[in-house]
């Protein structure tokens, strides 16, 4: 029975998903109001206001399942209860227990938890070792072993879709299982940021400071997209220096070696190289195919060795790609009905994914994809990639360079010019934003759909 500070981190965590996921006019009406009366065998009971909102909540089993991995590291499903239908005594008898634990847990000494940020499903066991991750693997392992004693802090840099983030979260994980009430984080920089601007602005940065310098493990994500602002940076040097000293462990990420950090100054740079930096690299065959073959065997479908090497042999730089391809190619066999997946069906999955992009490339210019952009924002081509920065405007830009980027190859300081003569580190940003935004929010994904769409 999992404790209430969890339960309250994991309705947290759920309103967190929801807000970055559900447009803020559903998410006021259908998912604010609710309340978690109670979670119990694994199972959480949520009030909402009527069965309309329960038609609403029944479709939103990725947000139930997502925190609860995240914060139980196992599934949880829910519960819908309205109360139209609703007796009071019923009502009290399921919240209860919550309602007691709620009162004792206001007494017990911190009112807000810390949000680990941990995606339980990536773990050490599920990560296949390589030549091209072997030595990292190694350090990440000894790290989650003995944190603060091994290797502090472990900086591990390789290019995308290599399993840095997975590393991450798996030492992270194997850390919380030895000792589940280990202060843990994981962060990206840019979430860092936020919460350091947030806290600035609300004058909350007492709790700021205790959330960060109080941790026994921070996972800070891709320090490359770290801001250049003093304020954050001279944050992030003290918080660093504070952990550093009482011996918790720091992990950090990113796409190139300390040295090439031109973001952060040189003292954070020499420090991150006080402990020990390794890189991953591309995945060779062996390790492509061991991947497909755990990834498949979720699958309901019959994978043959030959069609997983098949595929192995399409994509061969970036495994993040070769979950893509390999769920697409499921799709395409789940479309035509098809058990036993074989060379014939992948090749023609595979075929059309290439074919989109290739019919893409014949006929897309930049100028196309910039003005289907601002069509489909309903905003002017000249605001589009003029200076403006409104959230209004700088996400459709966003969107339009990831597009060019993803559609065309076009280069970074290319893009930056077709933007008003940007920098092309301002195309990189927007690249990992839309990149990041895609794996976790839905809105997303479809407004890419949407706007492909049009060039097909
Ligand atoms: N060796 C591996 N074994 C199993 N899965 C892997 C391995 N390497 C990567 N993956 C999977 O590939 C996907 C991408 O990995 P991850 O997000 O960790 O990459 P990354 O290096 O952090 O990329 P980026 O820099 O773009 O954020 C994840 O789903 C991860 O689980």
């Amino acid at each position: 029975m999992p404790l209430l500070k969890e339960n309250h981190e994991f309705w947290t965590r759920v309103k967190e998903l929801a807000q970055k996921n559900i447009k803020s006019g559903a998410y006021e009406y259908f998912i604010d109001p609710a309340q978690l009366l109670s979670i119990e065998n694994d199972t959480a009971n949520i009030l909402v206001e009527s069965s309309f909102h329960k038609d609403y909540w029944r479709k939103q089993s990725d947000l139930i399942s997502t925190a609860g991995f995240e914060v139980f590291g196992k599934p949880i499903s829910y519960a819908l209860f309205s109360k139209d239908e609703l007796s009071s005594h019923e009502l009290e008898a399921l919240s209860d227990e919550f309602q007691e634990e709620k009162t004792s847990s206001k007494i017990s000494e911190q009112a807000t938890p810390i949000l680990t940020g941990l995606n339980g499903k990536y773990t050490f066991e599920n990560f296949v070792q390589g030549p091209g991750n072997r030595w990292t693997l190694a350090a990440a392992v000894a790290v989650a072993d003995k944190p603060g004693d091994t290797y502090n802090p472990l900086f591990i840099y390789g290019g995308a879709g290599l399993g840095k983030t997975h590393l991450m979260h798996a030492i992270g994980n194997e850390i919380l299982t030895d000792n589940p009430t280990a202060k843990v984080k994981y962060v990206s920089s840019e979430n860092f940021v936020n919460d350091y601007v947030n806290a600035t602005r609300k004058n909350q940065m007492e709790s700021f400071e205790h959330t960060y310098r109080n941790l026994d493990l921070l996972l800070l994500d891709d320090v490359q997209f770290f801001s250049d602002k003093e304020g954050t940076k001279t944050e992030f040097f003290n918080t660093f220096n504070t952990l550093y000293e009482k011996g918790a462990q720091i992990v950090l990420t990113s796409d190139r070696i300390p040295q090439e950090l031109n973001n952060l100054e040189e003292r954070l740079v020499s420090r991150f190289s006080w402990g020990l930096t390794t890189d991953i690299t591309a995945p060779d065959y062996e390790t492509r195919m061991a991947i497909l073959l755990i990834k498949s065997e979720a699958s309901n479908l019959d994978f043959p060795s030959e069609t997983l090497s098949y595929i192995a042999g399409q994509i061969d730089s970036n495994v993040r790609e070769l979950e893509g391809a390999l769920n697409r190619v499921e799709f395409v066999a789940n479309a035509n009905n098809v058990t036993r997946v074989d060379i014939e069906t992948a090749s023609q999955a595979l075929r059309s994914l290439k074919s989109q992009a290739n019919q893409s490339l014949s006929n897309l210019t930049v100028k196309r994809i910039q003005d289907e952009v601002a069509k489909y924002y309903h905003i002017s081509l000249s605001d589009l990639i003029g200076p403006k920065r409104p959230k209004e405007i700088a996400f459709p830009r966003q969107i339009a360079m990831y597009l060019v980027r993803e559609l065309l190859g076009t280069s970074l300081p290319a893009i930056g010019n077709a933007f008003g003569g940007r920098d092309h580190t301002t195309v990189m940003y927007a690249y990992k934003q839309i990149s990041d935004k895609m794996k976790t929010e839905i809105d997303v994904q479809k407004d890419i759909d949407n706007i492909k769409r049009k060039f097909l």
